[in-house]
């Protein structure tokens, strides 16, 4: 099992930032989360990581239960990669500096790879599709450069679970379809582990995660195959406003109804 949370609440003082989560990621699975700004994604993912501890419930991630197990060893086991770790980097720092630092967890490169190691970063950079910039220095990168060096980092440390959290952030409609390429050819691969999506975007959904989550205000509003969570009705419930679902090809898009667009303006 990948995740494995029973009952599992969060509360800070008088609030309840997540209530009750139940969650089962099994091997091989790649899901999506989706929450509204402040629905406790990120919290949940801190938690998933070892950074903050259930206050009530029991949380096994990659088959370590929480309580018995190194959080440490936990954390090299998984591949985070947001905004958070994107602000971290150095910016006069190398692509390939970048990915191998990968390897040793650390940021920034302070050890010596060995010749397999800079074998497997070149891979990874070519895999992400990072060849044409791999010398240029990290802060001169576009924000979907810097997405993809940063999940090719995650991948050299051969994780067991690669959360991609909000990887289309800042990125136009060009750049955002070709992180969205590159994560589906990477869902192709046996290699790749089981992936997390998060979004707060419908239409980011790709096909390969074939199970959703849907996170409302700290609790589990919905989660199960893709295609039966997200109906007009349901999405209609979890955003309080009347919403249409529309497929496009095998891609899915929310739009709020027209009246209901009026009425959010007021
Ligand atoms: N340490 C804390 N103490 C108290 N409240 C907190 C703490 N951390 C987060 N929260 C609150 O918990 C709620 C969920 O926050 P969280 O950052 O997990 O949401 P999110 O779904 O990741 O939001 P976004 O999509 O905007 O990043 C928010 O209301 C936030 O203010």
């Amino acid at each position: 099992m990948i995740i494995d949370a029973r009952k599992i609440s969060w509360v800070r003082s008088d609030h309840t930032v997540l209530k009750n989560v139940d969650w089962q990621v099994r091997q091989g699975e790649h899901w999506s989360l989706v929450g509204l700004n402040g629905s406790g994604k990120t919290t949940l993912l801190k938690m998933i990581n070892g950074y903050i501890w259930p206050t009530s419930g029991k949380l096994t991630v990659l088959n370590r239960p929480f309580g018995t197990c190194d959080l440490r060893e936990l954390r090299k086991k998984i591949g985070w990669v947001s905004s958070a770790l994107s602000e971290k980097i150095r910016p006069g720092e190398r692509p390939e500096a970048i990915v191998l630092s990968g390897k040793f967890a650390s940021i920034g490169l302070y050890e010596q790879p060995s010749p397999a190691e800079r074998a497997m970063a070149y891979e990874l950079l070519h895999k992400l599709g990072c060849k044409s910039f791999e010398n240029r220095p990290f802060g001169l990168l576009s924000q979907g450069e810097k997405q993809r060096v940063l999940i090719a980092r995650a991948l050299m440390a051969d994780p067991e679970l690669l959360i991609l959290d909000e990887p289309c952030n800042g990125l136009d409609l060009f750049a955002r379809e070709q992180m969205l390429s590159i994560i589906a050819e990477l869902a192709n691969s046996p290699e790749t582990p089981s992936m997390i999506f998060v979004t707060h975007h419908v239409e980011e959904l790709l096909p390969c995660f074939e199970h959703t989550l849907l996170l409302k205000a700290g609790t589990v509003f919905k989660s199960g195959p893709t295609g039966e969570v997200m109906t007009p009705e349901i999405m209609t419930a979890f955003y309080d406003h009347r919403v249409s679902v529309q497929r496009q090809g095998r891609r899915l898009s929310v739009a709020l109804n027209d009246d209901a667009a009026m009425e959010s303006k007021f």
